[in-house]
């Protein structure tokens, strides 16, 4: 069945195409987003959910969304999508970084130019027929020093264009390095210092609990007197309140904002100064930009859905279209192995290690390991998924341990899922033949060679005679066809394991009467 996505902001149409192109159903309803209880009635008919900043994405419309397996947010910011709810239901979340950055860059600069000029009110006032050429007295912008609070991919071309100006340009960002902010021509200073030298600033961080009020009452008051603002990030990073303070007292000469701690902003306390303005979110509003961003995240998200290649998620690590291909049989071996465990493992597990010996450690090994730790925890939790697993295993106190050894052993890639339990602690190790099937080729340190199938029983013995008679007769007169049969032992005489691919299920009778036979330590069934 051809996978069905839909469309729930105002993408550019070029995004409707781009999936219908890849053989995928779209539904295009750009008002849909607005409405989120009809969202949350119909997601769940949906693979995929495109996406602006209109359509919340809540726990609610998680719950309800039981096919979807991705979010694609064709912009910047994600902070209308619950990430963690997401990532609990195994839902990727992507994004495009950069397909709106230099729009978004160049709003800034309209904003700044537009408050230097106080371009709207004058525009307002000559159209109104007054003609005030004495009220407008504006500022010149070269020479000015221009503070850049979070100097990302918009903060940098912020930079690059307002050095282009002639003017001086400081950033704050605790994350830019000397080096880039030579490259790129900046002095990078710390808040205070920003704050009191700045006679614009602009913002361009991302909302997180360190930045939101960056620009809080007690900085605005460490600002140079007649300083502008600028927001086009994102609202909730400037204290509102305490902007319009400082607008009333004359401090701050002006401020242009974009973003608005409540979106859509109806009324706000910035509202109705003279010397703000404001754009309802419209940084990323170009033509170009929306074209980028739609036709990009149409193809990511369709890369995911159709291939399994993953780019720009925010809660998964990156695939390529080509890895993807190469890491399938390896998912597929890690979480068979992860489910091996997970079935034989009836208390609670503290660590999980994953070792990758040769080949299969050049490859995407957080992937592999996060398919394992699904397999593990799936006979207790039917929902988890590969997206989920980490934070699943996390949220319950599981250490997940990764190593990789490059060179080769016995087989040109192996795979050992180790799981410590306050009592126990087991191994398996498996591999992919030529034929791109997984096979277990040792437990507990015994070799043995069995395929998964959808119905094994799993006994280990003592090595002892006539235990492979008395075990065979028991399945025949259950009327269980066995289909393959691989033993193992450690020496003669000591430890064995069997085990037993059967033709339908294993009744629980028949695990009893197993477990019953002289040697025999355990009898379990397995289920692939
Ligand atoms: N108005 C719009 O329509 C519009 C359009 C696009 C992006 N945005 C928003 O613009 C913002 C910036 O986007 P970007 O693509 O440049 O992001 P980015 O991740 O490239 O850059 C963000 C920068 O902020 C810095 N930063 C993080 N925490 C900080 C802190 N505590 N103090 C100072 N700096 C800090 C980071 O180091 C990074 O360099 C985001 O909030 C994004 O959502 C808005
Ligand atoms: O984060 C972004 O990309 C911007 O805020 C743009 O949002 P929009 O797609 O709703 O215009």
């Amino acid at each position: 069945m051809a996978p069905r996505v839909l469309i729930s902001d105002a993408l550019s149409p070029a995004a409707v195409q781009i999936f219908k192109d890849r053989g995928i159903e779209v539904d295009f309803q750009p008002a849909l987003g607005k409405d989120k209880d009809k969202l949350a009635e119909i997601i769940g008919n949906y693979d995929g959910l495109a996406i602006r900043s209109a359509t919340k994405v809540t726990p609610k419309i998680l719950a309800n969304a039981t096919r979807l397996k991705v979010v694609g947010r064709a912009g910047i910011g994600v902070d209308n999508v619950d990430i963690p709810a997401a990532t609990a239901k195994g839902v990727i979340v992507m994004n495009t970084p950069f397909g709106n950055s230099i729009t978004t860059a160049e709003h800034a600069i309209a904003m700044m130019f537009a408050l230097a000029r106080e371009i709207p009110a004058a525009d307002a006032s000559t159209q109104a027929g007054k003609w005030e050429k004495n009220r407008f007295m504006g500022v010149e912008l070269t020479a000015k020093t221009l503070g850049i609070i979070g100097c990302g991919n918009i903060g940098s071309i912020v930079a690059d264009r307002a050095i282009g100006l002639k003017m001086k340009v400081i950033a704050f960002d605790p994350f830019l390095s000397p080096e880039r902010a030579k490259d790129i021509g900046v002095e990078k200073v710390e808040l205070d210092d920003l704050l009191a030298r700045a006679d614009v600033i602009t913002l361009h961080t991302p909302l997180t609990d360190k930045t939101r009020n960056v620009l809080s009452a007690e900085a605005i008051a460490k600002t140079k007197k007649g300083v502008r603002i600028v927001n086009c990030a994102r609202g909730g990073l400037v204290d509102e309140a305490a902007l319009a303070q400082a607008l009333e007292s004359g401090h701050v000469a002006g401020a242009a904002f974009d973003v608005f701690i409540t979106e859509p902003a109806t009324e706000n306390p910035l509202f109705g100064y003279p010397n703000v303005i404001c754009t309802p979110h419209l940084g990323a509003s170009t033509t170009e930009a929306q074209e980028n961003v739609a036709l990009q995240v149409a193809e990511q998200m369709s890369d995911y859905l159709l291939r399994g290649a993953i780019s720009n998620a925010v809660n998964f690590p990156s695939i390529t279209a080509e890895e993807a291909p190469k890491l399938k049989p390896f998912i597929e071996l890690a979480e068979k192995l992860g489910s091996f465990a997970g079935q034989l493992t009836d208390t609670d597990i503290q660590t999980v290690r994953i070792t990758y010996d040769g080949a299969v450690a050049g490859l995407k090994i957080k992937a592999l390991t996060s398919a394992a730790v699904a397999g593990l925890l799936r006979p207790a939790l039917a929902d988890i998924n590969v997206v989920s697993a980490p934070s699943i295993a996390k949220e319950r106190g599981i250490v997940v341990e990764e190593t990789t050894r490059e060179i080769a052993g016995d087989y040109e890639s192996l795979i050992t899922l180790t799981v410590i339990t306050e009592k126990m602690e087991r191994s398996i190790s498996g591999t992919v033949f030529a034929d791109g099937r997984p096979r277990i080729v040792d437990i507990k340190g015994i070799k043995v060679d069995a395929e998964f199938a959808p119905s094994m029983l799993y006994v280990t013995n003592e090595d002892r005679p006539g235990f492979v008679g008395r075990f065979a007769s028991l399945l025949g007169d259950a009327g269980l066809n066995i289909a393959t049969f691989a033993l193992g032992r450690d020496r003669q005489g000591g430890d064995a394991i069997a085990l037993v691919e059967v033709d339908g299920k294993v009744p629980a009778e028949l695990v009893d009467k197993v477990q019953q036979l002289p040697s025999v330590k355990q009898a379990k069934p397995l289920a692939f």
